[in-house]
C-alpha cells in the first residue's frame, strides 16, 4: 500500500509529508523491519522504539511513525500517541477487517477464555465459521495459532483478523484485557458485542488503584459504536450483578443488556442446583424460559453461560441452539480441569490465579468434596503483589492444608514471593514447597479416599517460567505422573 493512502487512515492532528513510498509491512519492532517498512517507534517498559529507529531505517524502513524529532534519513511522522497510531494503521493496512466480521470483545478479570470458548462452539453449532483470539490461542476455523499475550498488540491482531476475512470466518470472539484497552491494542476494532464478565483485584502492579483498572476495562464499552445503525446495532452486554456495571451503563452509547444472578437482569439464572458432576437451572430469557442441565461446575460457571447466551442471542443464534451447546460443553483446558487416573480422589487443575477466582473455586469444591481439600497455589513473579497474601489466606480458608508452591517466578526470587505470600495467612494449616513438582507429589501422596486436590493458577500452562528460563512444565502430566507412581 503506497504511503499516502495509509496516512489516510490516520486523523492525528499532524504533519504528513508529502513521500509516496510504498509499504510492505507495519513494524514496531526493528529486528523484524524489511525494504519498505514502516517502523512505528514505540516507548516501551524496558526500552524506548526512537532509540531504533536509525536502525531500522539501516534495514530498510521506508517511513518512521513516532512521538518525537528521530534523525533519520525516511520521512518522520510525528504523532502523539504511537501505539494509538499504530494500531489506526493496522487497521487500515490490512483493509479494516473488523468491519467485515461479526466481531465479538470479552472483557473482565476472569471469565474471559471460559465465555469466549463457549460463545465459538454455539457459533459453530449455528454453522457460521469462527475466529477466537484469547489466552490460549488464536483459532481460524479449526487451524490453531500460538499467542504471546491474550489479545495481542495491534498489527499481529489486525493481520490475525485479515487472515479471518480471507478464510471466510464470519463471527469472531476475542479477549480483550486491560493491558490491551490501556495501551491502545485495540483501537480501530469496529466490535459488535461488548461483554463484560466482572470486575475483582488483578493487575495492581500495572494499573496501581482498582479505579484505574475499572476505567481501563471501561473503555471498551466507551469505544463500542456510538452511531445507532438499524442495520448494525451494537450491543454491551453487561453483568448485573457487578457493581461496574453502572459504569459502563453509563459510558455506552450501544443497547445495552444484562445478565445475572441475584439482580433482575435480561437474562438470568434461577434455581441453581449443583453437584460434582454438573449444574441445573432455568435460564430465562425474553424468548423463554428452559432448564439447563450442564457439566460445568461452579457459580461462576453459570455466570460465563449467561454472558455467552445473552451475546449470542443478540447476535440472532436460537436458543435452542445455544441451550444445546451448553449443555453439551465439557469445558476449557486448565479450568476445573479433572485429572482422573482412576484414583479414589479427585484432582482439579485450574487457572485461578486472582483472589477472587480463588475463592470461587474454593467455595465450588466446599461444596462436594466428602473429606480433605488440599489447595495447592502459588503467585507469579512480576505480578500485582499485593494479591499474594490474599490468594494464601484464601487457599487456607478453604482447604484442610494450603501448599504454598511456586508459580511462574519469572525474575523474582521464588522464597520471597512465597514469604510475601504466608504472611497473609491468619491460621496455621499450610506448608509452604517451594518446588511446584514436589508440592503436587506431596499431596498426592497425603490425599485419601473421597479428598480433594486444587491445583491452581497455571491451568492449561505447559511451561514454568524461572529467571529467564521457560522449562517445561504441565500441571495436569506432573499430577497424573505423581498419581501413576503412588499407584505403583
Ligand atoms: C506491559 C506490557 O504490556 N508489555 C508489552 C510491551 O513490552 P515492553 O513495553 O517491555 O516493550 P520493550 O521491550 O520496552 O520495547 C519497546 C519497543 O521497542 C521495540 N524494540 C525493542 C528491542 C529492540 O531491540 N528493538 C526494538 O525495536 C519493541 O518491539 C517495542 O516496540 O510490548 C511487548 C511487545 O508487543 C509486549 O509483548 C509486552 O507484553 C509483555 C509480554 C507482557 O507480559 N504483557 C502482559 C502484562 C500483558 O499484556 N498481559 C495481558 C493479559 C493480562 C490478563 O488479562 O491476564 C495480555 O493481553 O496479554
Ligand atoms: N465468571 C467468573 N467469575 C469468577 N471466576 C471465574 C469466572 N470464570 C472463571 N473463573 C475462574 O478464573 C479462572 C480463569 O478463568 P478464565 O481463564 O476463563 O479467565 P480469563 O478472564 O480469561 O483470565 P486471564 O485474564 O488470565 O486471561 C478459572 O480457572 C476459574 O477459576
Ligand atoms: N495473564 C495473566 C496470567 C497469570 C498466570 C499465572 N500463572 C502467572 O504467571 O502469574 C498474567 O500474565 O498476569
Ligand atoms: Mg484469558
Amino acid at each position: 500500500m503506497e504511503l499516502q493512502s495509509l496516512l489516510a487512515y490516520l486523523h492525528d492532528f499532524t504533519i504528513k509529508p508529502t513521500e509516496n513510498a510504498e509499504i510492505t509491512s507495519i513494524e514496531m519492532d526493528h529486528r523484524q523491519v524489511k525494504k519498505g517498512s514502516l517502523f512505528v517507534c514505540v516507548k516501551g517498559y524496558t526500552v524506548d522504539g526512537h532509540d531504533f529507529a536509525t536502525l531500522a531505517v539501516e534495514s530498510g524502513a521506508a517511513a518512521i511513525i513516532a512521538e518525537r524529532p528521530v534523525d533519520v534519513s525516511v520521512p518522520v511522522i510525528i504523532v502523539k500517541n504511537s501505539k494509538r497510531a499504530m494500531a489506526v494503521l493496522a487497521d487500515g493496512f490490512y483493509e479494516q477487517p473488523t468491519q467485515k466480521l461479526h466481531l465479538i470483545g470479552v472483557t473482565g478479570t476472569n471469565g474471559k477464555t471460559s465465555t469466549t470458548h463457549v460463545m465459538e462452539k454455539i457459533f459453530q453449532a449455528n454453522e457460521q465459521k469462527t475466529g477466537l483470539i484469547g489466552t490460549i490461542e488464536i483459532r481460524i476455523g479449526d487451524q490453531s495459532y500460538e499467542v504471546k499475550n491474550t489479545t495481542p498488540e495491534s498489527v499481529t491482531l489486525q493481520q490475525t483478523f485479515h487472515q479471518m476475512v480471507q478464510e471466510n470466518v464470519e463471527v469472531a470472539a476475542m479477549e480483550v484485557s486491560s493491558h490491551a484497552l490501556d495501551l491502545g491494542r485495540v483501537h480501530g476494532c469496529d466490535f459488535d458485542v461488548a461483554v463484560f464478565t466482572n470486575l475483582t483485584q488483578d493487575h495492581l502492579d500495572y494499573h496501581k488503584t482498582m479505579d484505574d483498572y475499572r476505567r481501563a476495562k471501561g473503555l471498551l464499552f466507551a469505544q463500542l459504536g456510538n452511531t445507532y445503525n438499524h442495520k448494525k446495532p451494537k450491543f454491551a452486554v453487561l453483568n448485573a450483578d457487578d457493581k461496574a456495571s453502572e459504569e459502563y451503563t453509563r459510558n455506552t452509547a450501544a443497547t445495552v443488556v444484562t445478565y445475572g444472578i441475584d439482580h433482575e437482569s435480561d437474562v438470568r439464572a434461577k434455581n441453581i442446583q449443583m453437584t460434582n458432576a454438573g449444574t441445573t437451572f432455568e435460564l430465562i430469557t425474553p424468548f423463554d424460559t428452559v432448564t439447563v442441565q450442564m457439566k460445568l461446575i461452579g457459580k461462576f460457571s453459570v455466570y460465563n453461560v449467561l454472558a455467552a447466551t445473552a451475546a449470542c442471542l443478540v447476535s440472532n443464534v436460537a436458543l435452542q441452539t445455544i441451550v444445546s451447546v451448553i449443555e453439551q460443553t465439557e469445558g476449557v483446558p486448565g479450568r476445573f480441569e479433572v485429572v482422573d487416573e482412576n484414583q479414589d480422589f479427585s484432582v482439579v487443575v485450574d487457572y485461578a490465579h486472582t483472589p477472587d477466582s480463588l475463592e470461587n473455586v474454593g467455595k465450588t469444591v466446599q461444596q462436594f468434596a466428602q473429606n480433605n481439600v488440599y489447595m495447592i497455589v502459588g503467585c507469579g513473579g512480576d505480578r500485582d503483589r499485593t494479591k499474594r497474601p490474599l490468594m494464601a489466606n484464601i487457599a487456607a480458608t478453604y482447604s484442610t492444608e494450603a501448599i504454598l508452591t511456586s508459580d511462574n517466578p519469572r525474575s523474582e526470587d521464588p522464597n520471597e514471593i512465597l514469604k510475601e505470600m504466608a504472611a497473609g495467612i491468619t491460621s496455621t494449616n499450610y506448608v509452604t514447597i517451594s518446588d511446584r513438582k514436589e508440592a503436587i507429589q506431596y499431596a498426592v501422596n497425603k490425599a485419601e479416599k473421597g479428598d480433594v486436590i486444587v491445583i491452581a493458577g497455571k491451568g492449561h500452562e505447559t511451561y514454568q517460567i524461572i529467571g529467564d528460563e521457560v522449562l517445561d512444565f504441565d500441571d495436569r502430566e506432573v499430577a497424573r505422573q505423581s498419581i501413576k507412581e503412588r499407584q505403583k
